[in-house]
């Protein structure tokens, strides 16, 4: 028996290597005008990006090596990691190249196939759709939930002990996650006030999950199905599942017995209520007819997670940035202190968030060096062609956010945080793809405006009642998660202000 499964082992083993050689060498004939480290038949260049929490120093160092275009093997599935801002350009612009690489299937369970996953024409059509509910007049209404949402949040960080050090993220994220639930479905989830919820806690291993699953063999459906963690993401889901279905079900059946059709019918509707990104889902059709109830959930469910994580990493290096650069800090104070007076509980509308230019600066410098999205990739349905060479088809392309954002030929002293950078004076000589933290092009980050308000006005609100001290020691150690994080957490410290 044993020397069976020796001989059934060597026999796999043989096999693989060679399969492995062919896809290898398929590839290799375009890519070999491309620089990278040699790879090892089947795991191809994983030792040299090693564990996730290596990811962003291996990648940092292959650039060293081999400059910001570099060709990798990911076990069987050929990429090229960019930091280069022509190549960047060449893809981000592309009308053709829209389509997500393998990585995105990881989030098909939770997501099905909504704006953030899909592509082709089911693609096309809901961007077209849902681009109108990003209008300034839409999000202006959204001011009100950032402010009553911070103040929850207020609360939770006026129970801190004065200057003890707190690690500011996991506050952020409840925030994140019940400003987005009330903007997308008018509705609440209380994660601030309870984080033990059910729905929290499936969002949190939802999506432990799916970044686990990046680096491990569960990237393999075949293994993943037999893992406990399916089950696990199974359950979660369901939970997840039911509740937008229920909310989305209550929404329908309000809108059919009050005759909305549309948003100005909800708009001039006694209640008053504001139209949240559901409301649009529902009352929209396209070529006619209205969107399936799937489809819906599948929107309702990726603003959920691409409008949660993301600002909750904007907003927590922001903060740590702040609180590590006191003359900064003490300007946008004074900047916020200007536009909205002594009355810390004054009401903030969007025209005071739209004046914070300097705390705009401030934003725009921490997402330069601390990209909420730090990586993000596409994969060719057709052969490109890139300054004369033919990448073929089926290869992955990662654009290195973090990498493209800390080239020293792009920014100056990368490692150094200078919201001045961001004057307009100093922006002159600066490709306009070198600066991506949104993506760009036909598939950029549908959320952005969204995102930066609800940055501004958390920033702002904070900033009101506590200066931010740094704990002095203290190095974040990145990990390029599905969103960038800090392994050892972002903490600072807290001291009331006397206004
Ligand atoms: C600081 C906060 C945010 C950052 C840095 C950010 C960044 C990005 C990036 C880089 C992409 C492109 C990803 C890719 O190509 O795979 C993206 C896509 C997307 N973002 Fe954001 N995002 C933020 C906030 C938001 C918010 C608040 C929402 C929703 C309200 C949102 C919704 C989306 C959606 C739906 C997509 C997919 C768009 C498409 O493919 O057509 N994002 N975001």
């Amino acid at each position: 028996m044993l020397v069976t499964l020796f001989w059934f082992f060597v026999t796999f083993l043989i096999l693989s290597i060679v399969l492995w050689f062919i896809v290898y060498f398929k590839y290799e004939f375009y890519l070999r005008k491309f620089s990278g480290p040699m790879p090892l038949p089947i795991i191809g260049n994983l030792h040299h990006v090693g564990i996730k929490e290596d990811l962003l120093p291996s990648i940092t160092k292959l650039i060293h090596q081999h400059g910001h275009v570099i060709k990798l093997m990911f076990g069987f599935r050929p990429q090229i990691f960019v930091s280069e801002v022509n190549f960047v350009e060449f893809l981000l612009s592309s009308n053709t190249i829209i389509k997500k690489s393998y990585d995105y299937n990881f989030f098909h369970m939770w997501l099905g196939m909504g704006l953030l996953t899909s592509f082709g024409q089911k693609w096309k059509r809901h961007r077209k759709l849902l681009t109108p509910a990003f209008h300034f007049k839409i999000l202006e209404r959204f001011t009100d939930v950032y402010g009553n949402q911070s103040n929850v949040l207020l609360k939770k960080l006026e129970e801190v002990n004065q200057n003890e050090a707190i690690d500011i993220f996991p506050y952020i994220t409840l925030y994140t996650l019940d400003v987005i639930c009330e903007a997308t479905m008018n509705t609440s989830i209380n994660a601030q006030a309870n984080p033990k919820s059910d729905y929290v806690q499936s969002v949190k291993e939802v999506c432990r999950i799916i970044t686990e699953r990046t680096f491990s063999v569960k990237t393999w459906d075949f293994f993943y199905r037999f893992s406990k963690d399916y089950h696990k993401e199974q359950k979660a889901v369901n939970v997840l599942h039911d509740f937008s279905n229920s909310v989305i079900k209550h929404r329908y059946e309000e809108l059919q017995e009050h005759n909305l059709k549309n948003v100005k019918d909800l708009e001039n509707w006694g209640l008053k209520k504001r139209v949240a990104f559901l409301d649009l889902l529902l009352t929209s059709t396209i070529d006619g007819n209205p969107l399936s109830h799937k489809e819906i959930r599948e929107e309702v469910d990726t603003f959920m997670f691409e409008g949660h994580d993301t600002t909750s990493s904007g907003i927590s290096f922001t903060l740590y940035c702040l609180s590590k650069h006191q003359e900064i800090q003490d300007k946008v104070f004074e900047e916020v202190a200007e536009i909205l007076g002594d009355d810390k509980n004054a009401k903030v509308s969007y025209e005071n968030l739209q004046n914070m230019k300097y705390l705009e600066k401030v934003i725009k410098e921490s997402l330069r060096m601390y990209p909420p999205v730090p990586l993000f990739s596409r994969i060719l349905t057709e052969n490109a062609i890139f300054q004369d060479k033919v990448i073929p088809k089926d290869v992955a392309i990662v654009v290195s956010l973090y990498n493209l954002h800390r080239n020293p030929a792009l920014f100056p002293n990368p490692d150094v945080f200078d919201p001045e950078r961001f004057d307009t004076e100093n922006l002159h000589n600066v490709p306009v793809y070198s600066y991506v933290p949104f993506s760009a092009g036909p598939r950029n980050c549908i959320g952005q405006k969204f995102a930066m308000l609800e940055v501004k006005a958390t920033v702002s609100k904070i900033l009101r009642t506590f200066k931010l001290l740094p704990v002095l020691e203290h190095q974040p150690l990145l990990v390029a998660n599905a969103i960038l994080t800090s392994e050892n957490g972002l903490p600072i410290r807290l001291q009331k202000r006397k206004l």
